[in-house]
């Protein structure tokens, strides 16, 4: 992949490109951030299964509230979708949120011992706290746009690094299923969904507004950086 500059405009790279998709373009030009997301080391020991147990536990704990404040989001996208046609497949996604996921934390929270107070009200990093704002912000934006930009950076980078270690079977549910929820069919259309509506929107914006757009997503990124990086703290 060549290297482009993150000041590349939309426009010029679709120029060069046949049929360039807008998410397309918006990881191209944060390909480092994103390549680090992707290959961080939490996911490779993940990947080997020799990620340290408390590790393991302190990222979930964060990351189910983390989780909460994603489905708050997901109901500001609901809002904001432009049509009941665009809100179906927003609100069939909470559902499986909300229930599938919930419980592998619940399940999880089980097997690791995590102490009660951790599952409902832990004490939150600052990069939780810094990922937690970044979402409201989207929220309250009210901007379709910009709502499901945070998102898409969030699920499609997990389906990323997922998929490349969903080959092998895991003896440990809380890591094996941890890779599968992110890694299956149902999940990889969904991401496609979410990636096409934006596609759909961003070539329709200002060139300040697709910046703007960008500038989001490279947030987002740092974010999944260190959130990652902080359950090595
Ligand atoms: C920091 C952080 N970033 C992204 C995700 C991914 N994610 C959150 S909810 C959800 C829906 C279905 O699993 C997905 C993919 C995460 N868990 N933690």
């Amino acid at each position: 992949m060549d290297t482009l500059q993150s000041k590349t405009s939309f426009e010029e790279w679709t120029e060069q490109k046949s049929n360039g998709r807008f998410t397309n373009w918006l990881k191209a030009i944060h390909q480092e951030k994103w390549e680090s997301v992707i290959n961080h080391r939490f996911t490779n020991e993940l990947g080997e299964e020799s990620l340290d147990k408390d590790t393991f536990s302190q990222y979930l704990v964060q990351d189910y509230a983390f989780v909460d404040q994603l489905v708050k989001l997901i109901g500001h996208a609901i809002g904001t979708a432009p049509s009941l046609e665009d809100r179906i497949p927003l609100v069939n996604f909470l559902g499986q949120v909300t229930s599938e996921e919930n419980t592998y934390f619940q399940r999880s929270f089980e097997a690791l011992d995590i102490p009660e107070k951790d599952q409902t009200d832990p004490q939150l990093l600052p990069a939780t706290k810094k990922f937690q704002q970044l979402m409201a912000e989207a929220g309250r934006s009210l901007n379709y746009a910009n709502i499901i930009t945070v998102f898409i950076v969030a699920e499609w980078s997990y389906l990323s690094w997922a998929s490349r270690i969903s080959e092998r079977s895991y003896s440990k549910f809380y890591f094996g299923e941890w890779v599968s929820l992110h890694a299956n069919p149902e999940f990889r259309s969904f991401v496609d969904w979410l990636r096409n509506q934006l596609d759909q929107i961003g070539p329709t914006l200002s060139t300040e507004r697709q910046q703007e757009i960008s500038e989001l997503f490279e947030q987002s990124l740092d974010c999944e950086q260190a959130f990652f990086d902080s359950a090595y703290l």
